[in-house]
């Protein structure tokens, strides 16, 4: 018989539902370059995860992948070891830990042993400890607290400030900057402030009745409200927008404001004499060519969408419905397969960083480099190039962006404007009661002023 205590039989480590779902996504994203909001909700489906639990995953998720550069930066203020030298699924589990304890009202005890559970089961015994070490010295400050101490003061470098403290890359800080013309003027501190906390909001569910389609009135009685800005709108508040019977059969859908304000800019422009024939260049997914659609129904005109990619082209068709006279075509939108001057109002709404749109897509900002900008260019203006040329004299042609990035915007434009065979048109009173539109003739909205993506829109008119 010996004296020595018993070993400790082994327990399987069994983290909870919800965080072993989050920590999944993560993996997921940066292991495969996925995109959190696709993934997520059918991993929750597939999981059958309660809607309780689902709701913290999402949060986590979602509030993790936005913060994941600070978080870095408080967990590096941790350790003596670099933080290139830490493996990134290891940086995913602690990122998850500090956003439950310094973002999430999750008790710290909570928090840490929920989170040391989750390393062992996807880390291993020793890394666990290490996450466990590393989750306590993050739980002895409060994030303010942290910021302070991480961030360089203002004064010294105001762009390296704001992105610690909002949780940004430094490019993007600068980008987000110029666009919002407030660079250099301590005044507009304030606002820059409160575009990039807007980008860390989690967006309102905005839908479009797509009109001749649904009424309003049958998606307030779903539990929607009106919406801000555009005719089409209406918000809603909480819920599943699936479970809402015009959005399953698509007379209605998910669409931001903004969205739907740039494409009702385009149907109302002025354009005239007789019309037939409208080009979406770049439908997919379809959210505008759904719209514009629906619109050119109602005045007896067809619309051509093209997409390049097969399976965006078919959202598109899903989105168009049983509207007769439209067509969907998968091409090349800068190889026109159309004669050039046959159309009367044109969209390019043209691939672009999305950084007007980081609320939706949380892991975009870290994986968006400042490279990307210049070879997105090319395409642009090859597109709006195109789109030009397939406009009739005096049919009017939108250019589209969901990023306010200068150079993917204004630059663009004028680069384009000097063929000479466009002009610019004022957009801004094709925003009734929209207010904050600047000095046009372009309008840029901001989701820290209009509650939208940051859209951008130039409409030119092609010259006769
Ligand atoms: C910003 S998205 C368009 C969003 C769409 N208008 C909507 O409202 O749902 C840009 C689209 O252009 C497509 N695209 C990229 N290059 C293209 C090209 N050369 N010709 C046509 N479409 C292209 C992309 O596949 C992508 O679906």
């Amino acid at each position: 018989m010996t004296n020595a205590p018993a070993a400790r039989p082994y327990r399987r480590p069994r983290p909870d539902a919800a965080r072993l779902a989050a920590y999944d996504v993560l993996h997921a994203v940066g292991e495969r370059d996925a995109y959190a909001n696709l993934v997520l909700p059918a991993l929750l489906r597939e999981r059958r995860i309660i809607p309780r639990d689902a709701a913290f995953a999402t949060e986590l998720v979602h509030g993790t992948l936005r913060r994941q550069g600070t978080y870095d930066r408080i967990v590096a203020a941790c350790t003596d070891r670099p933080i290139q030298e830490i493996d990134p699924p290891v940086l995913d589990v602690l990122a998850l830990g500090v956003h439950q304890l310094l973002s999430m009202r999750t008790p710290v005890h909570a928090a840490v042993s929920a989170t040391v559970e989750l390393a062992r089961a996807v880390l291993g015994d020793g890394r666990a400890k290490f996450v466990n070490a590393i989750l306590r010295r993050v739980s002895k400050q409060d994030l303010d607290t942290w910021l302070r101490q991480i961030a360089p003061p203002y004064e010294d470098d105001p762009e390296g400030h704001l992105a610690v403290l909002h949780s940004h890359p430094r490019w993007i800080v600068q980008a987000l900057w110029d666009a919002l013309g407030a660079r250099g003027n301590p005044h507009d501190r304030a606002a820059m402030e409160a575009l990039l906390a807007a980008d860390n909001l989690a967006p309102v569910i905005s839908l479009v009745a797509r009109p001749g389609r649904v009424e309003l009135a049958e998606l307030y009685e779903a539990g929607a409200t009106p919406g801000r800005w555009s005719p089409y709108a209406a918000t809603l508040p909480e819920g599943d927008p699936a479970a809402i019977k015009a959005i399953r059969d698509g007379r209605a859908a998910v669409q931001d404001e903004g969205s739907q304000l740039v494409a009702a800019a385009l149907a109302n422009a002025e354009v005239e004499g007789a019309e037939s024939r409208w080009l979406d260049l770049c439908a997919g997914p379809g959210g505008k060519a759904g719209l514009l659609a629906a619109i050119a129904t109602g005045r007896d005109v067809s619309l051509l969408a093209v997409e390049r990619r097969h399976h965006r082209a078919r959202l598109v068709r899903n989105a168009i419905g049983h509207l007769t006279h439209h067509q969907v075509i998968t091409a090349d939108g800068t190889r026109p397969a159309w004669r050039p001057g046959s159309f009367d109002r044109v969209i390019a709404d043209v691939p672009c960083s999305g950084l007007g749109a980081l609320r939706r897509r949380p892991e975009s900002r870290w994986r968006r480099k400042p490279e990307d900008i210049p070879e997105l260019g090319e395409l642009q203006r090859a597109l709006l190039r195109t789109a030009v040329a397939a406009a009739r004299p005096g049919g009017v042609i939108a250019y589209v962006t969901c990023s306010p990035h200068p150079a993917e915007t204004r630059v663009v434009v004028d680069d384009i404007l000097r063929a000479d065979e466009a002009e610019l048109i004022d957009a801004r009173p094709l925003f009734p009661g929209v207010p904050h539109l600047g000095s046009g003739p372009d309008v840029q909205l901001w989701p820290h002023l209009h509650g939208t993506d940051a859209m951008y829109l130039a409409l030119l008119r092609r010259r006769g």
